[in-house]
């Protein structure tokens, strides 16, 4: 069997499950990596490693007995490092190491969209001690949300609203980061209308968008998401813009997920994601190519067509409540007897967790209001049954 390519796959959840199909449907051979066995992407990709990717040994182990053609990270927390000497040495990291490093590193991509592209972001400070944080506050003013500088998904972030409470931020965002240097962002709070992904694949043939998906956070993480998100066309306009500038700065092709703050007319950039982005699973029921399906196209360095939305849709997660080994899923049928353009994804994780995701509703509908309704509908038919 020839191979159009050979992927070796850092972090194999949900997004890399949906990225490998997309793949190997068009010819890759992909090898699957996490810190467990069993994980999503595993049990659809060619092969599998496990072994954590903050492990800067074990990850260029597993890079030299493979010897991919990509390297293409699935979370962000990867020994970077050994991403960037990989990279050094010849080999292809995707989009590029500098990206993956950047964007582990809430301070390096914050201090390049605003200091060095110079894109209108909320304000902030770092800090590395309570006083420090005391001060970032009076600089910021109150409420401000204290973050560790390496998180995702929400881990250790806490909105302030009274100087009191800065004392306790501090401490949770240092019991919840990753890494061993105590270092978070305060950043002011934004009071935004709404906020949004706009994914943004920059291939070969240049950088193109798709239509923007809006979100609802909880616990800094996401709960439902839709597409289109109505937007003005001077906000629309700036958030590409604002894309466009950090996703050529950062280089490599790929898909990226960069999240704005909107308020009015004004776009405020956030944070983005240098591969498939959860919120847009919605891409999965809403366009002929999802994220995943641009992902694999733009680092096989295939063309990227006009990208079409099918109609509007929405996403809403499947969520654990528990720590559990055995369980089983109830309510399908129900689920998907809930409209003709429902669908459904359960990712296969071996174990439960509170709050993990454990699957997301897929729906469709003739507008946005009722594909929500109708993703959060299917997702509470779905039923996690413990035993
Ligand atoms: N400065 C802010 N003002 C208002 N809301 C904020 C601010 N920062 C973060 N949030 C809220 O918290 C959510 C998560 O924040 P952020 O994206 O920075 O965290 P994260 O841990 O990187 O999450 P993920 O990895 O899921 O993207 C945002 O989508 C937004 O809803
Ligand atoms: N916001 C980032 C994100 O959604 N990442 C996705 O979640 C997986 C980890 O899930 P787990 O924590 O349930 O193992 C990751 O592997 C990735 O697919
Ligand atoms: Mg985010």
């Amino acid at each position: 069997m020839t191979f159009t390519a050979k992927i070796l796959l850092l972090g194999s959840g949900e997004l890399g499950r949906e990225f490998t199909i997309s793949a190997k449907r068009l010819g890759a051979c992909v090898i699957a990596c996490d810190s467990y066995e069993g994980a999503p992407a595993m049990q659809v990709a060619d092969a599998a490693e496990v072994f954590p990717m903050l492990d800067g040994e074990r990850l260029r182990a597993a890079v030299e007995k493979h010897r991919p053609d990509f390297v293409v990270p699935e979370i962000e927390a990867i020994r970077t490092e050994a991403l960037v000497e990989l990279e050094g040495e010849g080999w292809h990291v995707v989009p590029t190491a500098r990206a993956a490093a950047m964007t582990m590193n809430r301070d390096a991509i914050r201090s390049l969209a605003a200091e060095q592209l110079g894109l209108r972001t909320s304000r902030y400070r770092f800090a590395e001690s309570l006083d420090e944080v005391i001060a970032a506050a009076g600089h910021t003013g109150l409420p401000c949300v204290v973050k560790p500088v390496m998180s995702s998904s929400g881990k250790g972030q806490s909105t302030v609203r009274g100087e009191d409470e800065l004392a306790a931020a501090w401490t949770y965002a240092v019991a919840n980061m990753r890494g061993d240097r105590p270092r978070v962002i305060v950043e002011q709070f934004v009071d935004f209308d709404y906020e949004i992904t706009l994914l943004t694949v920059r291939s070969r043939g240049g950088v193109s968008f798709c239509p923007p998906i809006g979100h609802r956070q909880e616990h800094g993480d996401y709960r439902e998401s839709w597409q289109p998100m109505a937007m003005s066309p001077a906000a629309l306009a700036e958030a590409q813009a604002m894309a466009r500038a950090v996703v050529d700065d950062l280089g490599g092709y790929g898909i990226f997920g960069v999240e704005f703050f909107i308020k009015g007319d004004e776009a405020i950039f956030s944070e983005l994601s240098p591969r498939p982005h959860d919120t847009g699973m919605v891409t999965s029921i809403s366009q002929d190519l999802s994220e995943f399906d641009l992902h694999a196209r733009a680092i096989l360095g295939l063309p990227i067509p006009e990208i079409a939305l099918r109609g509007p849709s929405a996403s809403a997660v499947i969520l654990a409540d528990r720590d559990a080994t055995a369980f089983r899923f109830e309510g399908l049928a129900d689920a998907l007897a809930t409209g003709p353009q429902v669908d459904v994804r359960i990712f296969g994780k071996p174990a439960t967790r509170p709050n993990r995701r454990m699957g997301v509703a897929l729906a469709r509908a003739e507008s946005v209001e009722a594909a929500r309704a109708l993703a959060s509908e299917a997702a509470r038919r779905v039923r996690i049954v413990y035993s």
